[in-house]
């Protein structure tokens, strides 16, 4: 089980709903005044879990009215970032920019963003390095393809995956650092790794972490699982040791489905 020392978790559990491209700004705002209340009613405790939501760049401004105003517990995040600051890189948002908008994490190298964008790990170190500089809590995504999977070198190539992705971070942020592992194979699809697989990853990515950080960020560092995470498997990911939060895509889509993944722990023991 994600770990539970006097009653409170160890790392605090962090529940991430990618919306993708998905969610214009209008019904953005509904989702979230939706889920905000959803959790309100069940007396969520987002001091023992973390709710963030990473909704697309035109929904931020009002996400952040939103949140300011109505005094939400929800934080939330941008999709993707800039390696640069500012100046002449068409379609392309800085980190400058999301800190204003009152951002408190970055995704970093998500899968699609590396498979549709071909963002290279070089791409996603340095894009790492912008979100430090803005302030941003960035989330590095890694993960393994079908094939590599098929292979049986999925834990070596992600290992590699997160230790090139890596290069250039600085020690002192290590305790900042957000990863998620997410299984290309798993994504969207409806297969969902299991949760020994899940856990054989997030442990392996911690003893790198360990290795490249020294042995404070393997205890301080968040590992999240994404890939086709439901409320119904939810419970079972976050009983594994080394999982401290799921990224959901699809099922983040909807505010009850997400709110019952965020109230995972209503079904510790039975799932
Ligand atoms: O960012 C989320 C992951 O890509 C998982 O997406 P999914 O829950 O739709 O499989």
């Amino acid at each position: 089980m994600a770990i539970i020392r006097n009653k409170e978790f160890v790392r605090r559990p962090l529940i991430a709903g990618n919306w993708k491209m998905n969610m214009d700004h209008v019904q953005g705002i509904t989702l979230l005044q939706k889920l905000e209340w959803t959790l309100d009613d069940a007396k969520h405790d987002f001091k023992r879990v973390e709710v963030a939501v990473f909704p697309p760049f035109t929904d931020l401004r009002g996400v952040q009215t939103l949140v300011a105003g109505d005094d939400l517990d929800v934080v939330y995040g941008a999709q993707d970032l800039s390696p640069f600051d500012e100046g002449a890189y068409t379609g392309d948002i800085s980190g400058q920019f999301l800190s204003r908008l009152g951002c408190s994490y970055v995704l970093v190298g998500h899968s699609e963003r590396r498979s549709i964008h071909g963002e290279s790990n070089e791409v996603v170190a340095s894009k790492l390095a912008a979100a430090l500089k803005h302030s941003l809590t960035p989330i590095l995504c890694v993960g393994e393809g079908l094939e590599v999977r098929q292979s049986g070198e999925h834990v070596a190539f992600t290992v590699q995956q997160l230790r090139e992705s890596l290069e250039g971070y600085p020690a002192s942020a290590a305790e900042k650092l957000v990863v998620a592992y997410e299984p290309v194979w798993a994504i969207g699809t409806g297969e969902v790794a299991g949760p020994e697989d899940a856990q054989e990853m997030a442990s392996a990515l911690r003893a790198e972490l360990v290795e490249l950080f020294g042995e404070a960020a393997g205890e301080s560092v968040r590992v999240l699982y994404g890939g086709s995470v439901k409320a119904a498997n939810a419970a079972a990911l976050m009983q594994e040791k080394d999982v401290d939060g799921l990224l959901v895509g699809g099922a983040s889509l909807d505010a009850g489905e997400f709110a019952n993944i965020v109230r995972f722990e209503k079904h510790f023991g039975s799932a």
